[in-house]
């Protein structure tokens, strides 16, 4: 079998080219520019091309970006006060502080001061918990992304059995969530998981982010099923050059899966749109206009 590659930047483009649409509406309408604010704490290279992606896709979205950059060497009181500010600000909607911080700073501390309605990631215990209660809130964008994905090659998940890898609160957790949403019978496995390959080639839908790269081999899969790799590994590659590889063995996984996400292309070009989403959402949510089909 040869599987459907699920092309993640055209799905995104897609998303974008809907969000742009509402965007302008909204803007038209009720003179509501959506922005969001990117936060990042030190100077990690991998990080700033995150924030520079966000913002060139912010700005064609017809949103706002305010980039704030703080040196590695900010204190916890500092990020509190910034985190106050943008709350604060009638122009911000969505709130993103990049992880990881720097050791000095308590992630859990920082999630905790944004104001719920703007948290963009879907990080807050309160937007957690209402993930997980089921009722309507801002989902964490890679874990939307996922299941968009997922329901690009298959619309309806019911029933099929879904093993996530990995438990993160960031992806893990809350896609196993998004799934059983979707009504998938759902299976988090994690580093002490016991046969790891057997429980995967249970899966109907296999969701892997983990952080190793290509790790999920292609007698790991069941024949036909989904595979959504979350992963982003920067390993060696010619002539000196790093590329980025994803947590699954791409060439043996299209040997035998009936579809699966490529890295780069896949999931990441699906957070980026699922961000741009949130801000609107929470742009719509904080003006008190109904929510969107999108
Ligand atoms: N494309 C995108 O938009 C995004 C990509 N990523 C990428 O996704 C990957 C996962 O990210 P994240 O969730 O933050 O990572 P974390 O490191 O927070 O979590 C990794 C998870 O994988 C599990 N794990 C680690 N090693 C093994 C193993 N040998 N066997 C089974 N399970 C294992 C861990 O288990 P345990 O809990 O037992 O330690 C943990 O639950 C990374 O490559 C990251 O870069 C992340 C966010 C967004
Ligand atoms: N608060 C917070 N929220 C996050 O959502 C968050 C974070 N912190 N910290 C880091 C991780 C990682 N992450 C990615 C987003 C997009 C791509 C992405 O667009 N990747 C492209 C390009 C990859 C490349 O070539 O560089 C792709 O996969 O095709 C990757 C990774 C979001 N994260
Ligand atoms: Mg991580």
């Amino acid at each position: 079998m040869t599987a459907t590659i699920i092309d993640g930047k055209t799905i995104a483009a897609q998303l974008r080219g809907k969000i742009a649409t509402d965007v302008a509406h909204l803007n038209a309408a009720h003179g509501i520019v959506p922005g969001i604010a990117v936060v990042l704490v030190g100077a990690d290279p991998a990080s700033e091309v995150y924030v520079r992606t966000k913002a060139k896709a912010v700005a064609e979205a017809g949103m706002r970006a305010i980039d704030k950059k703080l040196p590695v060497t900010t204190s916890e009181a500092e990020l509190l006060a910034l985190i106050a500010a943008l709350n604060a600000d009638p122009a911000v909607h969505g709130i993103l502080v990049q992880l990881p911080l720097p050791p000095q700073i308590d992630s859990h501390r920082i999630i905790s001061a944004i104001d719920p309605g703007k948290d963009v990631d879907g990080f807050h215990p309160l937007n957690v918990g209402r993930l997980a209660s089921g009722l309507p809130t801002l989902a964490p964008c890679t874990p939307l992304g996922c299941v968009m994905l997922a329901k690009s090659v298959r619309p309806s998940l019911a029933g099929l059995e879904a093993v996530v890898i990995g438990r993160s609160n960031i992806v893990g957790k809350p896609v196993a969530q998004l799934l059983l949403m979707e009504n998938a019978t759902v299976t988090v496995a994690h580093s002490k998981t016991h046969d790891l390959p057997a429980v995967c080639r249970r899966a109907d839908i296999l969701v892997a982010a983990i952080g190793r790269p290509e790790m999920v081999r292609g007698d790991w899969i069941k024949p036909g099923a989904i595979v959504i790799d979350v992963g982003i590994n920067r390993v060696p590659g010619k002539e000196g050059k790093s590329k980025i590889v994803g947590d699954v063995a791409f060439a043996e996984a299209a040997q035998v899966a009936g579809a699966v996400t490529p890295v780069p292309g896949g999931v990441g070009p699906m957070t980026i749109a699922c961000l741009l989403l949130n801000t609107l959402r929470a742009a719509r949510a904080l003006n008190g206009l109904p929510a969107l089909n999108l």
